[in-house]
């Protein structure tokens, strides 16, 4: 990656990271729970039967009331984990319940490799793949962590089936973009569900 374009991306996510930080837990939990009115009318989730979700952490999108949710529903439920956090390699794996992943390393939620039985699901039997992030803007780009492990992971996986979570302010007009971003096709925000049109 250039340097011009690492140091672009790392103003944005300064910028957005700062922005996600002032909401305060009240505030996240009302926009979040309009972020779920909005999936639970996507027809792709209503006829998803295993569903990735991510565990939130930070400021992000919060997605554990989803998660039960979803079991409620009777869906598959998995999440990412990273086995090795010097190759940061991911993937993603069953759990039947929250208390599944306990609390990690650098704050990360995700299940003890030790400790359970890791059940590693093929991308090919994911149906819906939620997204987090710093920031998206109106193409779908994504803006992260900026470690890749997402866009390494979602590389083979169909455009239509990724769906970014955002809080309404974390949705611009353009981002950066790398030659590895993987851009999501559906953005959910509480106030709006915006629908890309593949490049
Ligand atoms: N909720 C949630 N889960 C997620 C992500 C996310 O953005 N949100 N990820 C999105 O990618 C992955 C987590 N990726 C991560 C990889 C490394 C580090 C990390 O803190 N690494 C250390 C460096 C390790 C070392 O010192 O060797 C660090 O930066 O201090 C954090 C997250 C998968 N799970
Ligand atoms: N498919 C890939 N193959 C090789 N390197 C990659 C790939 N995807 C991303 N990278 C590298 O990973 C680093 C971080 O990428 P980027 O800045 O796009 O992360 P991000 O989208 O902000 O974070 P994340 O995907 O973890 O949420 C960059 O150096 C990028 O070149």
């Amino acid at each position: 990656m250039s340097g011009y374009l690492e140091s672009e991306k790392r103003k944005i996510r300064h910028e957005f990271l700062a922005l996600r930080n002032r909401m305060d837990a009240d505030s996240a939990a009302v926009c979040s729970a309009g972020i779920f009115a909005g999936i639970k009318k996507l027809s792709a989730y209503e006829k998803a039967k295993t569903v990735m979700f991510y565990l939130s952490y930070d400021s992000e999108v919060v997605t554990d009331f989803m998660i039960n949710s979803a079991f409620g529903s009777g869906k598959i439920v998995v999440i990412p984990l990273i086995k090795n956090f010097i190759d940061e390699e991911m993937y993603a794996v069953k759990i039947s319940r929250l208390e599944d992943a306990c609390l990690s390393v650098y704050g990360i939620r995700q299940p003890d490799i030790n400790s359970v039985n890791i059940n590693i699901v093929e991308k090919d039997n994911i149906d819906l793949v939620f997204v987090p992030g710093l920031a998206f803007d109106i193409k779908g780009h994504r803006t992260g962590y900026g470690k890749g492990c997402y866009d390494r992971w979602l590389k083979s996986v169909p455009f239509e089936k990724i769906v970014g979570l955002a809080y309404d302010f974390q949705v611009t007009k353009q981002l950066p973009i790398g030659e590895y971003d993987i851009p999501v096709s559906i953005i959910v925000t509480e106030k709006r569900v915006i629908q890309i049109k593949e490049n």
